[in-house]
């Protein structure tokens, strides 16, 4: 009966590692991109629920951000990816494995514009989020009584409309609490990004999967890296290469090898793509010629 159904199970010797990944919102597109440039397949059509990638023994489950926590914490699924917001506000036995260096957000108190100055003036107010788990732990902690009133969305709203006097959500640009009238107060409740979760403790790999998930992080990670650095060659006088590598520090340190000018030698380094220029600025202005910028295309670190 189960023959045809998106979610039948494949026999199998070994169990397949089992993946969460964002279906729709601000995460999906750039999870299911981070998966494919880690050489995974992912699904050309949005309304797929379930994809098999049979090369790499792994199967895609395309869920709601929200509900990927669960999964995970029930151990339903080993992996999954979510933010690290909807990861605490979940309040499951699922715990970060890795940072994915997008869909980065802050977490924020907001008050109409002049109401508010400080978390301590929330005592006995209404406040209004979609985060509420996150948000009454944030609370307790600071022995802040005040009234949490759950929304589903457009959050922002909510003040206007006389059901909270301020509200906790997701700061992206700032653009949305802005054009409502709202600033934010108080520091920054949570620093949010994209976030690889497995479940916590014993569990976590309990299925015999914990292989597949080594080499899932093996593979984000040389992602992470490909996309926040670039390779460096440029040549140099033999006696500034000791300046010119602390320019050029690398991961580990450079690569120097002679050149048919004995008195110069050729660099090579991993550089921080966002510093590219200023460092080849330095290089330049140490008498390093032929710098010479690539991408990385992939690497396992
Ligand atoms: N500008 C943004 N708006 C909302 N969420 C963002 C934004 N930037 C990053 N995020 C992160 O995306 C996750 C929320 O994803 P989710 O799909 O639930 O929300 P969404 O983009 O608001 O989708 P929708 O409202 O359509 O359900 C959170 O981890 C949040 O921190
Ligand atoms: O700081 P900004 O760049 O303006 O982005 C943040 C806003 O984006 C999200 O809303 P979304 O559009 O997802 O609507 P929702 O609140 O209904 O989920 C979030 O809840 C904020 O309202
Ligand atoms: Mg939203």
């Amino acid at each position: 009966m189960l023959e045809n159904h998106p979610f039948r199970t494949i026999p199998r010797k070994t169990p397949m590692l089992r993946v969460a990944v964002p279906n729709k919102g601000s995460l999906s597109e750039a999870a299911s991109a981070m998966l494919s440039e880690a050489g995974y397949r992912q699904r050309r059509d949005s309304r797929e629920l379930v994809m098999v990638d049979p090369d790499n023994e792994i199967e895609f489950f395309f869920l709601r951000p929200r509900d990927i926590a669960v999964y995970v914490g029930q151990g339903t699924l080993d992996v999954g990816i979510t933010g690290r917001d909807l990861l605490l506000d979940a309040q499951v036995e699922a715990e970060e494995l890795l940072p994915l260096g997008f869909a980065a957000s802050t977490f924020r108190f907001a008050g109409p514009v002049g109401n508010f100055s400080g978390v301590e003036q929330l005592e006995g107010k209404r406040l209004a989020t979609s985060y509420d788990g996150l948000l009454r732990d944030y609370l307790a902690q600071r022995g802040v009584n005040a009234k949490v009133v759950r929304l589903d969305g457009a959050v922002e709203s909510s003040v206007r409309l006389g059901v909270a006097d301020a509200i906790a959500d997701v700061v992206e640009t700032g653009n949305t609490l802005k054009a409502a009238g709202m600033e934010i107060f108080g520091e920054p409740i949570l620093r949010s990004e994209a976030v690889l979760i497995r479940r916590t403790g014993e569990g976590g790999a309990a299925n015999g999967t914990a292989k597949e998930i080594d080499v899932l992080i093996r593979r984000l990670q040389g992602v992470l890296v490909a996309r926040q650095y670039v390779l460096m060659d440029y040549d140099i006088r033999k006696d500034l290469v000791e300046d010119a590598a602390a320019l050029t520090p690398g991961l580990e340190s450079p690569t120097v090898s002679p050149l048919r000018d004995s008195d110069w030698v050729a660099v090579r380094s991993m550089v921080p793509k966002k510093e590219t220029n200023r460092i080849m600025d330095e290089l330049y202005d140490l008498g390093a010629r032929a710098i010479l910028v690539s991408s990385i295309h992939a690497c396992r670190i």
